[in-house]
């Protein structure tokens, strides 16, 4: 009966695949397996998981096969492990969405190495195979080839998969240069609160871009024009930066950005322009000059770097388990104010000799967290923008002051709603006390202990839960994860391979 189970399920994916037009070898490239592994799921001889079978559904664009995706992916913890060995951090959402924005600046062939395969990059590559833009995961799944169209269709960009992502607002910059007027639909993301975009608009208004927003959509209108002065962006903020690089970028002219950010993903941007033949001065200082080339047409093939917030996930997941764990790929500049701060909290760690990341550029250590008795800070934790604490880096602040002893001060200046959802840490047992919406009095340490509930509909403050769920002794439930999987390659997968015990599940 199982088998014949699998010989059905075997021959709805080869009848949607072979409606889509696609070969075996087609289908496995996007999910990132072997013809052969796909051959056999055809012909029913391989045990498939739901995961997978929801996976091929994604793939396949196909109902038949969608059974289990349809519902909302949940998490069941079996907390209370420790975790061990070693872990590699993956590149990072922030930079891969730059660069994914920036391929549209490229008339010829960008290929992005080891892009994470997460939320965020599926739904703009989605936004960008609605406008005509080829792309295809390639090498087994691990790189991404992109290759755009000589005209873009913006009149059938995909709006549901643009809404859900902030990055949509970084095709801004590449597309003033391609079209007169278009019109993109508001940018989303996480539940922060307010985000402003006023910036983005000050910065491209020099380029001779005017925006204006109506019913969900913005109306762009371009009358090209050379920024005569030094752009002074009104915030250091990371996405604002990479518009204003992008905008300059195919201005034919040198444009000086002052109040740059000097944060990770603006450098990767900053390395990938210079691969496309674009001169920038400046990089990992705030005031960059960008020597601008009207036309890109240039075959490239580019690494971004390991994600900073990445390592400070893993790091945290390593202190609240109290495990001794090493994690392997950390880009250590961008994590320095928080090395320290835990140092001084008393955190025994160990780093290897640097090395380079596959971009030449980002210094790597390989960090090992051991179990510390660890104190709270006498200072706040509060971001600012780099070279100051990852603002992204906040929330994991939180998991650790709970297994400190004694009061921290948690400062969030920058967003509503982030300090808030860290009080959901309380119902794992957390001591957390809301001083205003920004401020945040976490009293350690905590005897955590298992439960059910629903994910903060914002990343980081998602995973800080999911690591107390592991810290917990017994079975916590986390519901509804789209937002980790946002940020986020298989982190229970992964974080399972180093000891920890997490399931999967869906609603059906
Ligand atoms: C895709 C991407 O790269 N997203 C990152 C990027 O978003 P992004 O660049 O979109 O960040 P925002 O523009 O939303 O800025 C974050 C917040 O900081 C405030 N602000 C920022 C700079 C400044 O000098 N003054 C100031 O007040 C903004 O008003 C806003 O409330 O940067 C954020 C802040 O590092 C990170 O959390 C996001 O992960
Ligand atoms: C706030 C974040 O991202 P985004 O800008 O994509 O919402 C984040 O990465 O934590």
């Amino acid at each position: 009966m199982a088998d014949d189970y699998l010989v059905r399920i075997g021959k709805l994916i080869r009848d949607a695949r072979q409606h889509r037009g696609w070969t075996q070898s087609q289908l496995a490239e996007a999910l990132g397996t072997s013809q052969s592994a796909v051959n056999r799921i055809e012909r029913g001889n391989q045990n498939i998981s739901l995961e997978m079978i929801a996976r091929i559904g994604e793939a396949l664009d196909s109902e038949i096969v969608s059974l289990g995706y349809a519902g909302p992916m949940h998490l069941r913890v079996v907390g209370g492990r420790r975790l061990s060995g070693s872990i590699d951090v993956k590149t990072s959402k922030n930079a891969c969405v730059a660069l994914l924005c920036a391929s549209l600046l490229n008339k010829g062939r960008t290929v992005l190495r080891r892009v994470a395969r997460i939320e965020e990059v599926f739904r703009i590559l989605e936004v960008l195979g609605s406008i005509g833009v080829r792309t295809r995961w390639i090498n087994d799944g691990v790189d991404l080839e992109i290759v755009p169209p000589a005209t873009l269709d913006l009149d059938s960009i995909d709006a549901d998969a643009a809404r859900r992502t902030r990055s949509i607002i970084m095709f801004l910059g590449p597309l003033l240069h391609r079209m007169d007027h278009f019109r993109l639909p508001y940018a989303g993301g996480c539940d922060l609160g307010t985000r402003t975009v006023e910036p983005h608009m000050i910065a491209l208004r020099r380029f001779g871009l005017e925006v204006t927003a109506t019913e969900g959509v913005y109306h762009a209108e371009v009358q090209r024009t050379s920024p005569s002065r030094p752009i002074v962006l009104t915030e250091r903020g990371d996405t604002v930066t990479e518009n204003a690089l992008l905008a300059a970028a195919r201005h034919d002219g040198v444009t000086v950005i002052r109040n740059a950010s000097s944060n990770y993903m603006v450098q990767d941007l900053c390395f990938f322009l210079e691969a496309l033949g674009v001169r920038v001065e400046g990089i990992g200082t705030t005031t960059l000059t960008v020597h601008g080339v009207p036309t890109i047409d240039a075959d490239v093939d580019y690494s971004p770097s390991e994600d900073p917030v990445e390592a400070m996930s893993l790091l945290a997941a390593a202190v609240v388990t109290e495990s001794e764990l090493t994690i392997r790929r950390v880009p250590v500049e961008f994590m320095e104010i928080e090395l320290a701060v835990l140092e001084e909290m008393g955190l025994d760690t160990d780093r290897s000799a640097e090395y380079a990341a596959d971009n030449g550029r980002t210094r790597l250590v390989d960090l090992t967290v051991r179990p510390s008795k660890l104190e709270a800070p006498i200072d706040k934790i509060h971001p600012m923008p780099f070279p100051g604490l990852n603002i992204d880096n906040v929330p994991f602040f939180a998991a650790i002051a709970a297994v400190a002893q004694g009061k921290t001060l948690i400062h969030d200046w920058v967003y509503d709603n982030r300090a808030i959802y860290l009080t959901d840490l309380n119902r794992l047992g957390g001591r957390l006390q809301l001083l205003d919406p920004h401020r945040v009095l976490v009293e350690g340490p905590t005897r955590w202990r298992a439960s059910e509930m629903m994910c903060p509909p914002a990343l980081r403050p998602a995973v800080v839960v999911l690591l107390a769920m592991m810290a917990a002794e017994g079975t916590s439930v986390l519901r509804n994860v789209y937002v980790i999987n946002r940020g986020y390659e298989e982190l229970a997968e992964r974080l399972n391979s180093v000891g920890a015990q997490i399931e999967t599940f869906r609603d059906i």
